[in-house]
């Protein structure tokens, strides 16, 4: 039954929506099959709808101008910190894309000095030999599942580039600081928000817990010399009026930043790895163009060259969106689209439902990197259609980065391997967290 979230004021209409099922509402619907469930939503209510999660009324913001509207926020009436701190708070709490207004402005120019091109060249030119390490390991076969051998990799690869290596650990220690940070993930998404043993919430508390040793173990070293991982650079850079982060800063925006760059590079990358092994001909039109770069250590600025990889990503990033949603609660009463909002709401913006809108896209189901052409650009229909790196002030700074991360890993994988998937896979995706395929991915990979 249709209720109103709160009666609004003279001009204004109400938030429409329902609670759904006691304490869970429609969380389990959602689990299950996302884009179906915001489809039910915004046939029934329209772009702007309430309802009840975790014991308290959300407010689903869905379709482009939605998005666009909160993404935008031009009253500034939407805050970040307040609305991401009641699903990861505990977890990632003084990450950047945790903090508002001045203190997000001065933390943002300073981080912002670790992602200018000169560094991103320099991050680039290191992932090589981490890659090819990692790739070293792997043992092609029938059924290799590629989703867990990319998640170990780009952890490899989060090690050197962000951490400068992690001397004096051993490879068990980077298992369970692999687990901190599944469990730090996958504790935002828990229906039991209290740390009870053998709970979500509990593990998320322990694995912030060990990420904070970690991080704290090499600060000093990372202190002392100037290096040129993510980690040192952080610890060194000074914004334009000469502000630098204290200690704390540091393994704050560090914790958010592994948890930010990590999940979602490898999710973009697995959902590739399977596109690209059913539809052969990409596969080939990709390893072409990577082929006459001529050298399996192209540098930042060359990778420009492949451009098909750039349709191709962009294309993985709109059927499997990294972050299918982001947060916020109004910090006063407000509106969206002509619906009352008012202070205190917690906000929903569901980024990856407009990457699904056959209203936008031409059978958006089907795999078509060519969409994102210069011809075609279907992207372009609204300014808000496809923004898998959100937008506004909190517009995702690692967008550079993820793009050089994903398109050297894939280069090199194109130049080593080739891969089939059965045209008619559909991957059983999870869901509960941000998105990975439940079965591990499994692809047919031989060494070419
Ligand atoms: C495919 C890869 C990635 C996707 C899809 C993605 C997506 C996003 C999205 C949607 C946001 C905005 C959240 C919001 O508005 O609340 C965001 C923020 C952010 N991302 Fe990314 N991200 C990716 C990779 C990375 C990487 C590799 C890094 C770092 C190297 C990174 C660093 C950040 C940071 C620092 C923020 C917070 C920005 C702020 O609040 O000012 N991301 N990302």
């Amino acid at each position: 039954m249709t209720k109103m979230l709160a009666p609004p004021p003279p001009g204004l209409e109400p938030v429409p929506g329902d609670s759904g099922l006691p304490y869970i509402g429609y969380a389990l619907d959602y689990m299950r099959d996302p884009i179906k469930a915001y489809d039910k939503r915004f046939q029934q209510h329209g772009p702007v709808s309430w309802f009840r999660f975790a014991g308290r009324p959300w407010v689903v913001l869905i379709g482009p101008d939605a998005v666009g509207a909160a993404l935008q926020n031009r009253d500034r009436a939407l805050q970040s910190g307040p609305g991401w701190r009641a699903l990861i708070g505990p977890f990632f709490d003084r990450g950047l894309m945790l903090m508002d207004g001045d203190e997000h402005t001065a933390h943002r120019r300073i981080m912002a000095k670790a992602f200018t091109r000169d560094r991103l060249a320099l991050y680039t030119d290191a992932m090589h030999p981490s890659i090819e390490r990692t790739l070293d390991t792997w043992v092609p076969g029938d059924g290799f599942r590629a989703y867990p051998a990319i998640k170990e990799l780009t952890l490899s690869l989060a090690t050197e580039i962000f951490m400068g290596g992690a001397e004096g650990s051993s490879a068990r220690e980077m298992h369970e600081v692999n687990r901190a940070f599944i469990g730090c993930v996958q504790a935002a998404t828990a229906i039991v928000r209290y740390p009870l043993p053998g709970t979500r919430w509990r593990r998320g508390i322990q694995g912030r817990k060990r990420l904070e040793a970690f991080f704290r173990r090499y600060l000093p070293a990372r202190r002392a010399t100037e290096g040129n991982d993510i980690f040192s650079v952080f610890c060194h850079v000074e914004s334009e009026d000469g502000e630098r982060f204290s200690d704390d800063d540091v393994v704050n925006h560090m914790i958010f930043l592994m948890m930010a760059a990590h999940d979602t590079s490898t999710i973009t990358l697995s959902t590739a790895m399977q596109y690209l092994g059913q539809f052969p001909e990409w596969q080939q039109r990709c390893r072409a163009e990577s082929e006459a770069l001529g050298t399996p250590t192209p540098g930042f600025a060359q990778l420009d060259e492949l451009t098909s990889l750039d349709l191709v990503i962009k294309e993985c990033q709109r059927l499997v969106t990294p972050v299918p949603g982001v947060v916020r609660r109004a910090g006063t009463d407000t509106e969206i689209l002509g619906h009352f909002i008012p202070k205190g709401t917690l906000v929903n913006v569901g980024v990856h439902y407009s990457h699904h809108m056959a209203e936008l896209w031409p059978d958006p189901e089907r795999f078509d990197p060519e969409r994102f052409s210069p011809e075609r650009r279907e992207d372009r229909v609204h300014p808000h259609a496809w923004t898998p790196f959100g937008g506004g002030v909190h517009r995702c700074l690692g967008q550079h980065f993820s793009g050089a991360e994903i398109k050297t890993v894939l280069h090199h994988l194109l130049l080593r391997y080739e891969w089939d998937v059965p045209a008619d896979y559909v991957a059983p995706m999870n869901f509960t967290s941000l998105p990975y395929p439940d079965d591990g991915g499994p692809i047919d990979l031989r060494a070419r």
